[in-house]
């Protein structure tokens, strides 16, 4: 199921007046494809992410998150949206410090109300597509930080998301663990379907990409397949 934002514009209070983050902002992400989105500082790719996320209601335009119309949808169908169809991995893991690799996927599904033995089975599940299988009992300190991001990442698809929204996955990591954490994701786009969009300053992040955006000002100025 796609990502799908038609038309999205979006202002900050800014002073007396209001400064556009997003104008008239329209991108399509097909379920298993992976967006990359660059641009400068400040042009608007974290209020993108913010938008897709459903975090921000945009001033005009439209989001439709794994074929849903959000507009309309009451704080608490929201979160429950998030919850069910929505993985969001920042740039820092932000893993709690008391929980094992296991225990910070598992603490996801009871928080949406499965059953703790399926939560655990999906749990290991997943560690092991994210190549930890051997670090399950491992608390985030007895973790690398390409590890930490592992399981970030794990973590955001615990609960079937259909849209997976990643922000500088690598800014953290050096240049050889940041392309393992790439090439993951890619791998996890095509193999779980999601509709991912990557923002990302590293060029060398666009090979893997089915899309490439470019954000200037707020506005998308090229889409399309990625170059070199
Ligand atoms: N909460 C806010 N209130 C007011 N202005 C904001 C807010 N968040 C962002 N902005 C402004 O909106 C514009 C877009 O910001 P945004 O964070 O989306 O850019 P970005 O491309 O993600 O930047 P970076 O690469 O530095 O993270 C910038 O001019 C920024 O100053």
């Amino acid at each position: 199921m796609s990502l799908e934002l038609t038309d999205v514009t979006l202002t900050y209070p800014d002073g007396d007046s209001r400064l556009t983050a997003l104008d008239r902002v329209s991108l399509y992400v097909p379920e298993g494809s992976l967006t990359a989105v660059v641009g400068p500082s400040g042009s608007g790719k974290s209020s993108l992410l913010a938008v897709a996320a459903t975090l921000i209601t945009p001033d005009s335009g439209t989001v439709r998150v794994a074929g849903r119309e959000t507009a309309g949808l009451g704080r608490g169908e929201l979160s429950a949206l998030r919850r069910s169809r929505i993985g969001i991995v920042f740039q820092q893991p932000n893993l709690l410090p008391a929980l094992t690799a296991a225990e910070q996927l598992e603490v996801m599904a009871r928080i949406d109300g499965r059953p703790k033995a399926a939560a655990r089975e999906r749990a290991r599940e997943l560690l092991d597509a994210v190549g930890l299988a051997g670090q399950a009992d491992r608390r985030p300190h007895q973790l690398s930080g390409g590890q930490r991001q592992r399981v970030n990442i794990a973590r955001a698809l615990m609960n079937d998301a259909r849209v997976l929204l990643v922000d500088e996955p690598t800014s953290a990591l050096d240049r050889e663990r940041g392309a393992a954490v790439l090439d993951l994701i890619t791998e996890l786009t095509h193999r779980t379907a999601t509709a991912t969009v990557l923002v990302t300053h590293d060029p060398h992040h666009l090979a893997g990409a089915d899309q490439v955006v470019r954000v200037a000002d707020g506005r998308l100025t090229a889409q399309g397949t990625p170059v070199g």
